[in-house]
């Protein structure tokens, strides 16, 4: 197994990555304070639940904790007030009270959605975050917590620590191709932003990635996790230096809404994104040769790096304007500098936008 720390100005947690890590999770709620006296309230979604729900509830169910379970229907759609509204009563019904604990096993939409449900029950109560996507080294990590809205990704939410995160990597052996391919994207995008090497190293072991080769996955991911680790820990709230954790969203959420939540995974965005805003900086002028090696590297996992099918512009534009980077409606987008590093820039002017949107879909 392998471990690391998150330590904010409140708090440190533990990151634990490794195999077969559920039977465990007793022993290590009780080294954070949760003894069996607290309740438990296991949040899923309709594909992981029938996985891995039991082998997550039965340890803690042995060891003497009550272990109450809701599920919500797999997918993007799920992050909404409908279905947090829904989790709030089964917590309710259930006696989910201020010494409960809320367990988030899934992707990130179930971290997301869990997560925020822990952030704002009985106004806060602690969570787990179990993630069980590629995507979710990610989203399990740095307490960003909330759900989306027709007119803005993630607009409802709030930072809400998680008390640990154990990402057991044997779960990823059911994880559908497309998913495993998304959730390149996170990882190709902490590479991009903060380490060459490991975007080298990423590329030279795609294929055997893709494949999910065990030991190579597991280092991956902790290396994603470190750099987000990394990052969190220095500007828990977005200050400032966290706003790199958001390359390649500002196009890749406007196209997740524009879609309805529906068109296109949030890899996929993310990783059309990292080629929108690579493109964006050669046209500024503020890097050289960042295009070519963007596209290469997601390329290497399968990912899109162009925009296939009708999207409409102004609607794309609008979404950007209200993107969370942005102030007053100013364009903000994260660009890189080069291959392993990246800033926000402020005041992108909307031609420039317009241009790399229309070539992003030719190709
Ligand atoms: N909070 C953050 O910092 C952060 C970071 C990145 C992404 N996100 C959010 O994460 C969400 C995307 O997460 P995701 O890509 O994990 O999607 P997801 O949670 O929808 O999971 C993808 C699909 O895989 C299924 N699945 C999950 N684990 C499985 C397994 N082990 N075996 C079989 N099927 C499995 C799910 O049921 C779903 O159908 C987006 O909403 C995005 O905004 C949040
Ligand atoms: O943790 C962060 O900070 C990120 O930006 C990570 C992103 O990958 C993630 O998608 C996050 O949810 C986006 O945050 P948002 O504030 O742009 O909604
Ligand atoms: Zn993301």
């Amino acid at each position: 197994m392998r471990t690391l720390k998150v330590s904010t100005g409140e708090q440190t947690y533990p990151i634990l990555i490794g195999r077969d890590l559920y039977a465990r999770l007793p022993e290590w709620l009780r080294s954070r304070g949760i003894g069996p006296d607290r309740p438990l309230m296991l949040v899923t979604d309709t594909h992981v639940g029938p996985l891995y729900g039991e082998k997550v509830a039965g340890p803690l169910r042995a060891a003497g904790y009550r272990v109450g379970e809701a599920s919500v229907p797999a997918g993007e759609s799920s992050k909404s007030l409908e279905q947090l509204s829904r989790l709030v009563e089964e917590g309710l019904r259930f006696g989910l009270d201020r010494q409960g604990v809320v367990l988030a096993l899934g992707g990130g939409v179930v971290g997301d959605l869990a997560g925020f449900l822990a952030a704002s029950y009985m106004r806060g109560i602690p969570f787990v975050q179990l993630p069980t996507t590629l995507l979710a080294h990610d989203s399990s990590v740095g307490g960003k917590v909330g759900v989306n809205h027709p007119l803005g990704k993630n607009v409802i939410g709030a930072f809400h620590q998680p008390l640990m995160v154990v990402f057991d990597v044997s779960t990823l052996r059911t994880l559908p191709r497309r998913e495993v391919v998304s959730g390149y994207a996170e990882v190709v995008k902490h590479a991009l932003i903060a380490d060459a090497s490991f975007a080298d190293w990423l590329l030279r072991n795609s294929e055997r990635l893709l494949r999910l080769e065990p030991s190579l996955v597991e280092e991956a991911i902790w290396n994603g996790c470190r750099i987000k680790a990394e990052v969190v820990s220095q500007d828990e709230r977005e200050a400032g230096l966290r706003a790199i954790l958001n390359y390649g969203h500002t196009i890749g959420h406007a196209l997740e809404a524009a879609s309805g939540y529906a068109g296109l995974t949030h890899g996929e965005g993310v990783a059309i994104g990292m080629v929108g805003a690579a493109m964006l900086a050669e046209a500024l002028g503020t890097a050289r040769d960042v295009v070519e090696p963007t596209k290469r590297l997601l390329q290497a996992f399968h990912l899109p790096v162009h925009l296939a099918g009708e999207w409409p512009e102004e609607k794309l534009l609008e979404l950007m304007r209200r993107d969370k980077k942005a102030r007053g409606g100013v364009y903000a987008f994260v660009l890189p500098e080069r291959i392993g590093s990246v800033r926000l820039v402020r005041g992108i002017p909307e031609e420039a936008i317009r241009r790399v949107l229309r070539r992003l879909k030719s190709g």
